[in-house]
């Protein structure tokens, strides 16, 4: 992809008009109440739209329509290969309005456009044609069951999906949702964050003029308590695929066991090491990997690399090549295709995040934020402060130095998440003997990163439960398993088991 100007991508913004009520049923409608509530520009502070306010009684009528949607079978019993084609043709129709897309995320978010138009909107591409094209490649199993019977092990879409969205990747997360479950069958409410609701609103557009039939995809802005907790409450969901934070990951359980035991699929926050040990190869390649997984997205990003642990032979050496690679990521204005770090994503967030960098860790980088921008930061830290503990979600790494292999593995696991790792060294051994004793669910070794989407993506302990996202692992989330017994004997049975 080819950047643009700083001129041309204001042009863009200027020019664009904003998607502002919800979709359902296949068809744009005001929030029952009427109610609004602005949604903001967090690098200008400017109020970009006001979009519908939904509550209870939206999502009662959408869970409605998704149901008859998913019942007569207009898209749940579709052959494999149509669903395949209307999602394929979704996928090139984002890809040919992948600019405007880009732009509006990067206004709605404070995202670098570099970030949307290089990594955002190439990944929401592929990850629905991903899935498109392997949902018709996907058998059912017979099982070793007696000459006497056959027995048939069969996945069915699971029906109506919740999908309650974060703020940090809009649109790629609801790709790594709306990929596996429409392709499955499933029919799907979409809560995007209130702070993000411009995408999703636009995408559900583009999914219509696909051909995706009504009620099969239903997109509802609105805050937590207003949508997410009707839908994580509703009787007539039948599963919820959440990304966020831990705590409201936690009150998803709470509404599953209070309602209908709702299948429930969470992937929630990090506090990702990124271990690098005294035989290291190539620390400038090192330090790029790390000072990437730190600072990309603005550091909002649930597998951020968010500690640095580094072993004392080779620490000074490290942290003066992150210090060259960390200049190298300017911050400003997320239109101006030269920025690497944007705005964090609200007022709220940015006041989050500088709370902790007034507390007393010694700065080695950076330090200063203003007008809802954070520099790229770096803080050497004690091992019991809140810098090495907390999920951050900003720009900002907590450097850690540690004597020896088996302390930087002990140190890695000492956290309550395991969702992402990354491992630094130059022997194999300690490569993949570390890469097993770190507790996480994604380990990179001498490199950063998440895989792509044929890799699954989930955490374990406090940032993770149920299923997978991306991967064939992700179809599973989204179907449920049958079994078919059929008896073909002819005679009368002796005993039943
Ligand atoms: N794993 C990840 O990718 C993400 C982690 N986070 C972490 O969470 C922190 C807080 O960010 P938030 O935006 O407040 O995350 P959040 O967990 O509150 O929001 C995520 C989604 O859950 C919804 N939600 C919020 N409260 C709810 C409730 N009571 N019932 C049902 N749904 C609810 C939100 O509207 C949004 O759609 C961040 O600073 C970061 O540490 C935030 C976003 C993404
Ligand atoms: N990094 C993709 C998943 C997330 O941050 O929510």
């Amino acid at each position: 992809m080819t950047l643009l100007t700083h001129d041309e991508y204001k042009a863009i913004a200027a020019s664009l008009t904003f998607p502002t009520t919800a979709f359902i049923d296949g068809r744009f409608r005001p929030a029952i109440s009427g109610r609004t509530f602005d949604t903001v520009n967090p690098a200008t502070g400017e109020v970009l739209a006001q979009v519908a306010a939904c509550g209870t009684e939206d999502v009662d009528l959408a869970v409605a329509k998704a149901r008859d949607a998913f019942e007569d079978g207009r898209w749940s019993r579709l052959p494999p290969r149509e669903r395949k084609e209307t999602l394929i043709r979704l996928a090139k129709l984002v890809k040919r309005n992948a600019r405007e897309l880009a732009v509006l995320e990067s206004l709605d978010s404070g995202k670098t456009i570099h970030d949307c138009e290089t990594v955002d909107l190439p990944e929401t591409i592929h990850c629905l044609i991903w899935h498109a094209e392997l949902i018709d490649k996907l058998y059912d199993h017979v099982a070793p069951a007696s000459d006497d019977h056959i027995a048939l092990i069969v996945r069915e879409p699971v029906g109506v999906v919740g999908l309650v969205l974060p703020w940090n990747f809009p649109l790629l997360m609801l790709a790594w949702k709306i990929g596996p479950a429409l392709a499955a069958g499933c029919s799907v409410i979409v809560k995007p964050a209130e702070e993000t609701p411009l995408t999703a609103l636009r995408l559900a557009e583009l999914a219509h003029e696909a051909g995706l039939p009504p009620g099969v995809l239903n997109v509802l802005p609105g805050t937590g308590p207003e949508v997410g907790e009707p839908i994580g409450r509703h009787m007539d969901i039948d599963a919820v695929s959440f990304t966020g934070s831990t705590e409201t990951g936690r009150r998803f359980l709470r509404y599953a066991a209070e309602s209908n035991l709702k299948e429930v699929t969470l992937e929630m926050g990090g506090k990702n090491p990124a271990v690098v040990l005294d035989d290291a190869e190539n620390l400038d390649r090192v330090a790029a990997h790390i000072v990437n997984g730190a600072f990309w997205n603005a550091g909002q990003n649930c597998s951020a690399s968010s500690r640095l642990i580094v072993q004392k032979g080779v620490k000074d050496a490290l942290l003066q090549r992150i210090l060259a690679h960390a200049r190298e990521w300017p911050v400003g204005d997320p239109l101006d295709p030269v920025n690497r770090v944007g705005a964090l994503v609200s007022k709220a967030h940015f006041d989050k995040v500088c709370s902790y960098l007034e507390t007393g860790a010694k700065v080695i980088l950076g330090g200063r934020a203003e007008k809802g921008f954070v520099e790229p930061t770096i803080l050497e830290v004690a091992r019991d402060s809140r810098q090495a503990r907390d999920e951050i979600f900003g720009p900002v790494l907590s450097v850690l130095a540690v004597e020896s292999f088996d302390e930087a593995i002990a140190l890695a696991n000492a956290t309550e998440y395991g969702l992402a790792a990354s491992l630094f060294t130059g022997n194999v051994k300690r490569a993949l003997r570390g890469a097993r004793a770190i507790r996480a669910g994604t380990v990179t070794v001498n490199s950063y990163g998440e895989g792509d989407a044929t890799t699954p993506f989930g955490g374990f302990r406090a940032s993770g439960f149920g299923g997978r996202d991306k991967g064939r692992e992700a179809h599973d989330q989204y179907t449920r398993i049958k079994t078919i017994w059929v008896d073909l004997a002819d005679d009368a049975p002796e005993a039943v088991d």
